[in-house]
């Protein structure tokens, strides 16, 4: 039951760490974090989406213990959320990823690994105390990288391969043309060989560039490279999802890169629904983007995810504190999410469902989402 706990003298949620955060953080990169492509319509989209939809709470339901654990790539988590993957921690902090899976193991939680981590994956793996760990993969041309990024995850215990599909040339962010934005020359890339150059990303080598055309059978090739659970990160299209199912793929991760691709693609919120119906429970659908409440978890449950992981906000936390930042984004959104079931008469995550939840439209109806897809058959 939460009383009231005080997190931090200045920080009571992810609202006042984004204002506390970025200021400790060089303009550039601050703008690199926080910015998306071209005019940044999806990056918002992102957060709205969750504004449209309102709660229908039930009452007369024994919240006296709210149980928020869950069960995420096979480890029993504490509540349904995990570390998406983000490039370069060390930009936020010196202990970079180490930090940040020091405070997921702190919590209860997994983490997935960018594929430009500055701490090598078997580093990261022995930090996380037996919380599962993916791997992100941007596939790049050079197949040896490629082989060497999954070989060296699988040796370190990784769980499962997150295929970035979302990216197969990269957004125009303005922010970071207007900066001329590019990692510190000395930043440790461990996934890559040391030979390659990927400070300057505009020259960056061939053999690192994004392989732009990834393909079904490429999938299901990767399918035979490893023992990890293979999963697709940025799908949006239910045409995808029904094709990734058939493809043999472990999970789908609904996810635009944070507003930082396509601008103008559907918020993941808005794309949920008809990839959980296209899917129709045949793998797990996860989500991420825009998640910064408590309440947001509940709704992207109640639409149809099993879990939602989290960006910018665990980067806001390691510029904020380091590890003890990164803890206090988690637990804030555990005491978040905890009281919202509560508040909602859910005791369990099971018992969180569209039935708690109303929209909003455009011409300020509020529709229960029962009773309008009950009207519709
Ligand atoms: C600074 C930054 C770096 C990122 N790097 C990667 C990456 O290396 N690979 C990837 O698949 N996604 C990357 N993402 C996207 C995240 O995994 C995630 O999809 C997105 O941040 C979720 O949205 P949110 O920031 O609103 O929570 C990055 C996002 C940010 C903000
Ligand atoms: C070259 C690193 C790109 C990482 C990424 O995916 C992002 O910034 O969104």
């Amino acid at each position: 039951m939460n009383r009231g706990k005080s997190y931090d003298d200045k920080v009571f949620c992810i609202a006042d760490l984004e204002a506390n955060a970025l200021g400790r953080l060089p303009r550039a990169t601050a703008d690199y974090i926080n910015g998306g492509s071209m005019l940044h319509e999806t990056l918002r989209a992102n957060n709205e989406a969750y504004d449209r939809y309102v709660f229908v709470p039930r009452y007369f339901k024994d919240v006296r213990k709210v149980d928020t654990t869950t069960v995420c790539l096979g480890k029993k988590v504490a509540f349904p959320v995990g570390i998406s993957p983000s490039a370069m921690h060390s930009l936020c902090h010196q202990d970079a990823e180490v930090a940040t899976a020091r405070a997921a193991a702190e919590r209860g939680i997994n983490m997935i690994l960018s594929t430009y981590t500055n701490t090598p994956v078997d580093v990261v793996a022995g930090e996380l105390g037996g919380m599962a760990l993916g791997q992100q993969l941007s596939k790049v041309l050079d197949e040896g990288i490629n082989q060497s990024i999954i070989d060296n995850a699988e040796a370190a215990g990784a769980s499962a391969l997150f295929v970035t599909v979302d990216c197969p040339w990269l957004g125009r962010r303005l922010g970071d043309y207007r900066n001329s934005f590019a990692p510190p020359t000395d930043m440790p890339f461990p996934s890559f060989p040391t030979d390659v150059d990927i400070h300057n990303l505009s020259t960056a080598d061939q053999r690192i560039a994004y392989d732009a055309d990834l393909s079904w059978e490429k999938v299901r090739a990767l399918k035979g490279r490893t023992k990890m659970q293979i999963w697709l990160k940025g799908i949006l299209s239910p045409i995808d999802a029904a094709m990734a199912v058939e493809a043999g793929v472990d999970g789908i991760l609904v996810s635009n890169h944070g507003g930082r691709q396509l601008d103008g693609a559907i918020s993941t919120l808005e794309a949920l629904p008809a990839i959980v119906e296209a899917v129709a429970g045949r793998v797990p659908v996860h989500i991420d983007g825009g998640i910064r409440r408590g309440s947001d978890i509940f709704k992207a449950l109640a639409l149809g995810a099993q879990h939602v992981w989290l960006g910018r906000t665990v980067l806001w936390g390691l510029a904020y504190k380091g590890q003890a930042g990164v803890k206090l984004v988690l637990d804030t959104l555990y005491d978040e999410f905890q009281l919202v079931m509560a508040l909602n008469g859910c005791a369990t995550v099971a018992e969180i469902g569209p039935h708690l939840l109303a929209r909003r439209h455009l011409d300020g109806s509020v529709v229960p989402l029962l009773l309008s897809r009950e009207a519709r058959l």
